[in-house]
This record gives C-alpha cells, sequence and structure tokens, in this order.
C-alpha cells in the first residue's frame, strides 16, 4: 500500500516554541521587527524604480521606534510598502512562510537577493517574546486603505478596519511585565544601536512621555529688556544608525581621520588605534569590514577584543569563532559577510566548510597587512612592534598557517633598543656565539649580565612577555638549530678571552665547596674580558625552563626545586681577588669572607637572597667595612 500526504503542524504546540527557544536573546525581536521595516521600505523603493509603484507620501524613508513606558507599549513604525489583507492573511498568519523569499523570487532577475534582508518566515513572531498582544496596522501601496490585525499571542487573531492613514505598517506591542526593561528609553536605544548600528534606513527611536512632557512645559516668557522672546531650542532628531558605515566604502574613499572616528564611534573606545586593515572582497565570497588593531596593554590578561559580525548591515554577533580565528579576537573590529550561512536565529552560523574558508581569508589577509608594513614602512612597523607582538606570537603559536606567513617578520627587540629578525640577529651572533640567542626576561633582575653584555659588544634580545615563554619552544621547534638562551644561562664567546686556565679550577672549586659547605657545588673558571666581574652565576636553561613550566601547570613542589645543583659558580680568573684565592695561601677567615661573598655577590646579581643568605651577607658586609679602619 502507497500513500502521499501533507505533514501538518499544530499551531498551539509549535507556537511556544517559536516564542520561546526560537531566538537565545529575547532582545532579538528589535532587529527582526526593524529588519521587516527596512525590507518593507526597500521592497517599495525597488518598485518606485521599476515603475511599478509612485511614491505619493513624498516623505523621507525611515523607520521610528517609539516607547511609550506609561502605555507599556512599543510602537515599530515604517513608510514601505506596506500589506493588504491578503497579504497579511499570507505572511503573517501562515508561520514560516516568508513575504521577503516570495518578493526576491518575483523579482529575482532584477535586484540584488542581498537587499532583502528577511529569509525564514519567522521573525515577526519573536515580538511575542516580549509582547502579549501585538497589533499591526497598515496600508498598502496598491490599496490605499488601512487594515487591522490583532493577536494576543493565542492562536487566534482579528482583522478589522485600521487607521493608519498613509502608506506603510504601525506595529505596537503590548510589553509584558516581564520584559518591561524595553520600556526604558535607554535600554531600548542601546538595544538598538546593538543589532541596528548600520541598518540601510535611518532609524528613530522616540521617547513619547518625554516628548509630552516637552509639550506641557510653560511657553517661554518674553524678556523684558530687550522684548524678544527666546524660542526653545529646536533639537533635529537624529537617526541612531549610521546608513552608510565606513567599511561599505572602497579603502581609497576613507581618510586616516574617518578611520580613527568610526572606531572611537563603533567601540567607544578613545584611544587611538595603531593602524587598520581594510577588508573588502567579492570573491570567492563577498566580504567587507575593517580589523584594527588597538593599543595592547602588556599583559595579554588585558586584551579585549571585539568583532562585531554583520551580514548585510544586519548585527549577527560578536566574536564568533568560527569566522573569526581566535587569535585575531584580541583585534576590535566590524566584518559584514552576506554569504554567512545563517541560521534562523542568525546568532548562529550553519559549521560548514565555507566558514572555515573566511576564517582562513581573514587570517591571510592580517598577515599580508602586516608584511607589507614591515617591508613599506618598516619604521613604523618596528614603532608598533612592543604592542603588537603578543598579539602576533599569540597568532603564530595558534595559526601554523599565520606562522608560516609571518615567520621571516618577526622582530626582536635588543637590548641596544634596535629591533632585528631572527635571522638578522643570528648573523651578528655568528662569531661569538653561532645559534645562539640570548635573551632577558626581566630587566631589572638581570642588569648586571646586560651590562656585562654591552661592555663586550654583544647584544641580547628582551622576551619578557608571559607568552615568550611559549614563543620561545615554538621557535626553537621551527627553527632547527637554533637554541634560545637565557642571558644568564651561559657564557657568550665574546665574553671570554683565551682559553682559560683549569690548573687552579680544581683548588678553587675545593675552597668553595669547603666554605659554602656544599659538595655538589659546580664551578667553573673563566677567563673573561671584563676584569670588574670576579664571579657570576648561570643557570641551567633546560633544569630552570622545566621548573617554570611545572609552576605554570601548579606542580611547583612535585618536582625537585631548582636546587643550587642547578647552578653553576664562574670565577673570573682575570679578577685579583679570584688570582689571590688561586695562587696565594690566604689564611682560613680570610678565604672564608671571600669565598662566600663572592657566592652571594654572584647571586645577588642574579637572584634575590633568601631572607638566612641575606642576613649572612649584610653581617659580613659590615665586617668587612670595619677591615678597612
Ligand atoms: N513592516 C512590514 N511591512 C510589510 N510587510 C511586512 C512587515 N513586517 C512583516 N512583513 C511581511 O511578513 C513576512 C513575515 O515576516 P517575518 O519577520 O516573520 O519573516 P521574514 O522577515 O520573511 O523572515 P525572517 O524570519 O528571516 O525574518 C515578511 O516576509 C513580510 O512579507
Amino acid at each position: 500500500m502507497s500513500k502521499q500526504g501533507n505533514l501538518s503542524i499544530h499551531s498551539e504546540n509549535i507556537f511556544p516554541i517559536i516564542k520561546k527557544w526560537l531566538y537565545s536573546d529575547h532582545d532579538i525581536f528589535t532587529r527582526e521587527l526593524i529588519s521587516n521595516a527596512c525590507d518593507a521600505i526597500l521592497k517599495f523603493k525597488k518598485l518606485c524604480d521599476l515603475g511599478e509603484a509612485t511614491d505619493t507620501v513624498g516623505e523621507p524613508f525611515k523607520v521610528t521606534v517609539t516607547v511609550n513606558e506609561k502605555e507599556k507599549i512599543l510602537v515599530f513604525e515604517d513608510n514601505g510598502i506596506g500589506m493588504t489583507e491578503e497579504e497579511i492573511e499570507k505572511y503573517i498568519n501562515q508561520i514560516a512562510f516568508s513575504g521577503a523569499e516570495d518578493f526576491l523570487e518575483k523579482y529575482k532577475d532584477k535586484m540584488d537577493q542581498d537587499q532583502i534582508i528577511g529569509h525564514f518566515g519567522l521573525g515577526f513572531y519573536s515580538a511575542f517574546m516580549v509582547a502579549g498582544t501585538i497589533t499591526i496596522d497598515t496600508v498598502s501601496y496598491q490599496t490605499g486603505t488601512a487594515v487591522k490585525w490583532t493577536c494576543d499571542g493565542g492562536t487566534t487573531y482579528s482583522i478589522s478596519e485600521g487607521s493608519r492613514e498613509t502608506r506603510g505598517t504601525t506595529i505596537t506591542l503590548h510589553i509584558t511585565e516581564e520584559s518591561k526593561e524595553f520600556l526604558n528609553f535607554y535600554t531600548l536605544s542601546q538595544t538598538i544601536e546593538k543589532y541596528c548600528s548600520f541598518m540601510p534606513l535611518p532609524i528613530y527611536v522616540v521617547d513619547a512621555c518625554r516628548e509630552e512632557t516637552a509639550k506641557d512645559e510653560p511657553t517661554p516668557e518674553v524678556n523684558e529688556e530687550d522684548n524678544e522672546v527666546k524660542a526653545p531650542e529646536v533639537v533635529e532628531p537624529k537617526p541612531i544608525n549610521d546608513t552608510h558605515p565606513l567599511y561599505t566604502k572602497q579603502p581609497n574613499e576613507c581618510s586616516v581621520e574617518e578611520y580613527k572616528e568610526f572606531y572611537r564611534k563603533t567601540f567607544m573606545d578613545f584611544h587611538e588605534p595603531l593602524f587598520w586593515i581594510h577588508l573588502n572582497m567579492d570573491y570567492p565570497f563577498r566580504l567587507k569590514g575593517i580589523l584594527y588593531f588597538p593599543k595592547l596593554s602588556h599583559e595579554l590578561e588585558t586584551i579585549e577584543g571585539r568583532i562585531k559580525l554583520y551580514n548585510n548591515q544586519v548585527f549577527v554577533a560578536e566574536n564568533i569563532k568560527e569566522v573569526i580565528p581566535e587569535f585575531l579576537l584580541l583585534l576590535k573590529g566590524v566584518i559584514d559577510c552576506p554569504d554567512l550561512p545563517l541560521n534562523v536565529s542568525r546568532s548562529l552560523l550553519q559549521n560548514d566548510g565555507f566558514v572555515k574558508k573566511i576564517a582562513d581569508y581573514i587570517t591571510k589577509k592580517v598577515a599580508d597587512k602586516l608584511i607589507s608594513l614591515y617591508k613599506k614602512e618598516n619604521e613604523d612597523y618596528k614603532k608598533f612592534w612592543d604592542d603588537i607582538a603578543p598579539f602576533i606570537k599569540y597568532g603564530c603559536l595558534r595559526e601554523s598557517k599565520f606562522y608560516d606567513k609571518m615567520k621571516d617578520y618577526l622582530l626582536f627587540k635588543t637590548t641596544d633598543d634596535t629591533y632585528v629578525t631572527l635571522s638578522e640577529y643570528l648573523e651578528t651572533a655568528k662569531e661569538t656565539h653561532e645559534n645562539k640567542v640570548f635573551y632577558v626576561s626581566n630587566k631589572d633582575q638581570q642588569s648586571q649580565y646586560i651590562t656585562l653584555f654591552k661592555e663586550n659588544g654583544l647584544s641580547a634580545v628582551y622576551l619578557e612577555h608571559s607568552i615568550d615563554n611559549p614563543f620561545i619552544s615554538h621557535m626553537e621547534m621551527h627553527n632547527q638549530g637554533v637554541k634560545f638562551m637565557r642571558i644568564d644561562a651561559d657564557i657568550a664567546g665574546a665574553l671570554k678571552g683565551e682559553e682559560a686556565d683549569k690548573t687552579h679550577e680544581e683548588k678553587l672549586t675545593g675552597l668553595f665547596r669547603k666554605v659554602l659547605n656544599n659538595e655538589q657545588l659546580k664551578v667553573s673558571v673563566e677567563n673573561l674580558k671584563s676584569q670588574s666581574v670576579p664571579s657570576m652565576i648561570l643557570v641551567s636553561e633546560e633544569s630552570r625552563r622545566m621548573q617554570e613550566m611545572m609552576k605554570m601547570y601548579g606542580m611547583a613542589g612535585m618536582g625537585m626545586p631548582m636546587g643550587q645543583n642547578e647552578l653553576t659558580l664562574v670565577l673570573n680568573q682575570n679578577h685579583p681577588l679570584i688570582d689571590s684565592l688561586a695562587h696565594k695561601d690566604l689564611d682560613e677567615e680570610t678565604t672564608s669572607l671571600l669565598c662566600a661573598h663572592l657566592y652571594d655577590l654572584a647571586l645577588l646579581a642574579n637572584q634575590t637572597l633568601s631572607p638566612e643568605a641575606m642576613h649572612n651577607f649584610l653581617e659580613r658586609s659590615n665586617k668587612l667595612l670595619g677591615m678597612i679602619l
């Protein structure tokens, strides 16, 4: 037996689902009603262009939202195409039947499909999330007579004669008690700004109660002296939105000031952005937008990016990870992509390969811009580097494609205050410390080592940000043979003179081990060029990194604590104190004082002393001072 039939839906069951669950955010009803109003106007304009309708009203096209807190109503008004009774029956009474789709189908060869926002035929019903009763009072361009539709949120409606006089539609929402927040003028304005700030037609938000109060105010008095009536200042109402946002223009039509102004207005950020990227493509998908690099603060945690996503000037959502690669979320910007595969609620995307392509495109564009800046405006690139470095490094860690493009344009700030690429650094280091990059992780703590480096014509690079730890490992992984060493981890060739004379190393090791009561102490005699440093501490790079990693993962204390064994005491055979220790037979007290003090001084230049060590150090220092006299 075979049979065919139509599935049917019981509106009393499906209606509550649409009202409650279709849209995640209740405030979305503003976007839905305003986009319907814009659609209605755009459709009418199209018909006028095609000669199928005439604008007999002649007033500027606009959408007005009026809030009346006293009467608990919101009114959405447009002077668009309007609806006939049949159209109400068709598009409003039939849930999920879109007049927008119908219109597009009819005029598919004559208009750009993206001009119309509606798609699914459900948006209007989102208004029942906040309203009990809704009325539509509408005059179609075709009939000129008003039709009124009323529904209290149940599954029945009534249609009667309306009272609207001119073409267009007035939709009145009687706001429920739970949603009364939308009756607040500021909340409403903010919501509309959020969703509609770039919609293509002017939108006005009016506070009916305030207008009324203004009307009731006494008429201005005559100023006796000059016999003049002071007219009240007339404030021209301004639309809440920008119908031609900057990103819709061609990049060569936009001035620097306009970019900055757009940034200020859109993100309410009064710090100047460093620079920006104007995205503009038509193929293989359409995408426009501007991405701004904000001036970053130094800790990654405090960077708060915002990328707003639009679909044909209608706000979709913020910081959508599928479209915008995660590392780019540190930027601020707007992206408008009419080809986004949106689902009904529009805040979610139907995740498919296409979305990934958009993300790849954006990543590529950002890298291209940075590279062009490096090549064409190298001085600026260097100037911005400190600010953009955390963002770029984060991008390199997260996206291998981004790293591949950027790898030759990553800069390192040196202790000579210059900015160099890795290959430039390695080139200069060839003679003295081939394939080793010395870095400073804390300028203050490692200042002694920096001085030593400078005295010997060497330079190290600053890698002080929290992102630098993983970044260093990443760089080592991708640059075979290159080793990053903290400035106190090893002695660079240029610090050393000729081969050290190790004949006294054993004696000196013995002396220090005995005085410090540490049989494991590692001592190395070196021939340092500098004569001002008798002793210094080197910290094993591997153990230190291991230690830091454990700390990061909250495992400190589980492994061996960073003991004295990870340290090597370097003694400079060129220094008279070390020379005396090696060659003379000093008495026990002098030897003990010297060894303990040289060790503490070396430690002090590297790290802070423990309270006990500090106490001993101070006591000994005072004793030594006393010996001068
Ligand atoms: N202000 C209006 N003026 C004229 N027609 C309207 C207006 N509001 C709604 N309509 C008609 O009602 C239809 C249904 O609207 P609804 O918002 O439910 O869906 P949609 O806009 O077509 O699609 P979507 O669910 O994607 O928003 C519209 O397509 C349009 O034909």
